[in-house]
Order: structure tokens, then sequence, then C-alpha cells
């Protein structure tokens, strides 16, 4: 088989990678330190003047880091131990052996994109755990916790929509209950619009009623695989024997604003009988600004429970039973804050691919996990799908994503080209989306 094409990386002078690593990032870092220092006296009430040491230690920490990237140094190994050092470290040395020698060390503006900006994280991460007793701080809380205050609005009418629903869905026919499916699909879509490192950790909050745009914005859907989702969804649900299951599995993006829109659509595929069961798998780490982890998560359903609107607090309630009698499971898993291409979870994680194998169907929500499942690779737009995914396909899958890199797979010849020609930022603006689905057809 012909090898896989290139990696993007910010070598490429221009492009956005290049433009994440040279602006975005050393952004997304003086943000993390300003958040430090604003929470000096919180540290200082908690824990004295250990907590006080604390900050000063992650903040230089973190300094550090940001040196060394605009003065595009050496990747150094990570020191403090941790599960996923060891990983991360041999990582580094693979990535060492794909050089020349005369390339001399993996360094920020000259590796693989995807590698160093997980790996930007991931050195985050360690500087906080470098930093007892504030070891256990999200730099990031702050701002997912803003992002979900300031899309009140539209989880309010999220939120009463999906009651109505609930109550009419007895009498929906076949095509309704379709027409319903899809439109809770484009929301958790259009949900992936708010990610906050695409905006350096500034406010991207939903702040409309995204339900009224759904028509306007369907131009915009460039791959639209929706109703290979329904076939597959509906025919379980029609050969499923009365005890059986039937199991969606959904790999979170963001929290705040997107994560309501995904757990919308976890609870709609129960309620409707498309699916028994939902899986989720979250961030064990702090993870490019807005990733949930699973204190996002518990969060986010503790405070739609305590809405003190009535609907919004009856879709906490059942969620949190859905938590609770085990129909909604939450996963974490190390594997999503590696830097691996998903085409390696075979090897690198056998555990967590048998897992995912249980799925009937996978939902793979937005841009990093598109990344992770092309490679993050310069791949032409005409690759079909399947051949991007290089091997990669434990059930069923979808990616469901905005495009917010310059990375796109299974367009129609000249798709691509005529878009580029009409709107050169056309690939990273997050304007336009993707159902792109793999699984038999
Ligand atoms: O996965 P998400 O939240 O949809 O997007 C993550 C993201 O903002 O981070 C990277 C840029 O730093 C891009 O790949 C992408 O735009
Ligand atoms: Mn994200």
């Amino acid at each position: 088989m012909a090898r896989p094409p290139a990696s993007l990386s910010g070598r490429d002078v221009g492009s956005f990678a290049y433009l994440t690593i040279k602006d975005r990032i050393p952004q997304i870092l003086t943000k993390a330190i300003d958040t430090l220092h604003r929470h000096k006296s919180e540290f200082f009430e908690k824990h004295g003047e250990k907590g006080m040491e604390a900050e000063k230690k992650a903040i230089s920490l973190l300094s550090k880091l940001r040196n060394e990237m605009q003065t595009d140094k050496p990747i150094i190994p990570l020191v403090e131990k941790f599960a996923d050092t060891d990983i991360w470290n041999q990582y580094l040395e693979y990535q060492q052996s794909l050089l020349n020698e005369s390339d001399g060390k993996p360094r920020w503006f000259y590796s693989p994109w995807l590698f160093v900006e997980c790996y930007m994280y991931r050195r985050i991460h360690e500087a906080v755990i470098q930093s007892p007793p504030i070891d256990d701080f999200d730099v990031f809380r702050e701002s997912k916790e803003q992002n979900f205050f300031e899309s009140q609005e539209s989880i309010i009418a999220l939120c009463t929509h999906l009651q109505e629903l609930m109550k009419t869905i007895e009498d929906l026919d076949e095509n309704q209950l379709k027409h319903e499916f899809f439109k809770l699909l484009q929301i958790s879509l259009w949900g992936n619009k708010c990610d906050l490192s695409l905006t350096g950790g500034e406010n991207s909050s939903q702040k409309t009623n995204i339900m009224n745009y759904l028509e306007d914005l369907k131009p915009f859907i460039l791959v639209n695989d929706m109703e290979h989702l329904w076939s597959l969804l509906s025919n379980c649900k029609k050969t499923r024997e009365k005890e059986s299951i039937t199991r969606v599995d959904i790999v979170l993006d963001n929290s705040g604003f997107e994560l309501i829109t995904d757990l919308i659509l976890a609870d709609f595929l129960l309620f409707s009988n498309l699916a028994t069961e939902i899986h989720f798998y979250g961030k064990t780490i702090p993870w490019f600004v807005s990733d949930t982890t699973i204190h996002d998560f518990n969060w986010l359903i503790d405070e739609v429970k305590h809405s003190n609107h009535k609907w919004v607090s009856k879709c906490g309630a059942d969620w949190e039973n859905y938590v609770k009698t085990g129909r909604w499971v939450y996963h974490d898993h190390i594997f999503w804050t590696l830097p691996h291409e998903f085409c390696a979870m075979s090897q690198v994680a056998p555990d967590l691919y048998a897992e995912l194998q249980k799925a009937h169907l996978i939902l793979f929500k937005g841009d990093l996990n598109y990344r992770k499942l092309t490679g993050d690779r310069k791949w032409e737009f005409t690759v079909p799908f399947h051949q991007a995914l290089t091997g990669f396909h434990p059930a069923p899958l979808c990616s469901i994503r905005t495009l917010k890199a310059e990375i796109q797979v299974g367009l129609q010849p000249g798709q691509g080209e005529q878009l580029a020609a009409s709107e050169p930022n056309w690939l990273t603006t997050g304007k336009y989306g993707i159902f792109q689905f793999d699984g038999p057809l």
C-alpha cells in the first residue's frame, strides 16, 4: 500500500498549523499564566504560603514552556512520573527516529503539528502536577464554565424542545422521527463551532437559539451522511430482540454548550429507542482548552439539574438518572490525550479498541478527533474517508465536525478547489461542517 501523505506541520510557513504554533498557542499559554495569577489569593486562603509558592512555580514552568516554543527549541522529554509519561517519551523517541541526522531534534515548528500541539497541553498538565498543593487545578475550568453560563438561553430552548418532543414521541411516524433525529444531529454538529482553543480561549458561547438556523446552515454541510446513521439505527431498532441492546458510543469534544447538544442527542437516542445504551469518552486531563473531563461532565449535569428553569432541571434529573442506572456510561482512557493517530489505537490501547468494538455506532465529535481519525495528514480532498482512516475501524463510525484545520477528505471532485477559490479560509473558520460515515452502506 502507498505510504500516507506527510503530516500537517508548522514547517509550512503561513499554514494554519504554523499560525497556531506562532500565535494561538502562545496566547493560550499567556491566558493560563494569567489565570493562575488571578487565583493567587484563593491558593493562599486554601494552602497558605505553600499555595503561593506553588503558584509561582507553575507560572515559571509555563513561562519556560512558552519560551521554548517561541524560540523553536527541541522538544524535551517529560520528567514528572504520571500514567502516560513513558508512552509520551517513547513517542518522542519515535519522532526522533523519523528524522535524518542533519535534522537534529524534533522541534516545535518542524515536527508534526498534531504531535506538538498535544505535547503543549501535556506540558501544561506537567507544570500543574509539578506544583503541589495546587496540582489538581484546571487552568481552563473558568472558561469552560463561562461558556456554559453564557449559553443559557440556547440551553433553555434546547431542553424545552427536548421535553416537548419526549411527550409526543409516541405519536410520531417514521418520517417525523427521522426528521427530529436529523435536527438533533445538526444541533450537535453546530454545537462544535463553539470551542475555545480556536478563539485562543476567548468567549465562544452560543447566545442565539441554534434551532432557528438549521435550515439556513444546511448548505454549509459539505458531506452529509445523516441518512446512513438513520438506516443503521432504525434497522437496529426494528430487528432488536427483547433483551438485547443497541449501543451508541460518543467520543466527546468540548464541554459547555457543545456538551449540552451531545447530551440532548444522547437523551433523544434513548427515549426514541434508537439506542438502549450510550457510552461517553472524555479526557483524563485538561485538553485543548475546552475539552470535556469527568469533572466537567459531572459539573454540567449537576448545574443543569439545579437550574431554576423547569425543563432544564428535568433534563438534568433525567441525565443523572441515566448515569446512575448505567444507561449512560462515562469512560476515561489516557489514549485520548496521547499524540497518536487513531490508526495506532489497536496497538497502543488495545483495551480501548476492544471497548469501542462493542458499539453499534461510534460518533466522533469535533475537529481534533477528525485530525486524529485521518492522521492530520495532507490528504487530497477526494481521498475516500475509509482510506484516510488507514485501518481504524472498530465499528461503524461517523465524524461530526465543523472544519477548523486544513484537512478534509471524501469531497466530490472539484468541490474543495471551488470552495478554496471563493473562500480562502473555508477549512479553518468552523463555518462548514460534515457528517462523515464509515461503515456498511
Ligand atoms: O476539536 P475541536 O474542539 O473541534 O477543535 C480543536 C481546535 O480548535 O484545536 C486546533 C487548533 O488549536 C484545531 O484543530 C481545532 O480548530
Ligand atoms: Mn475541543
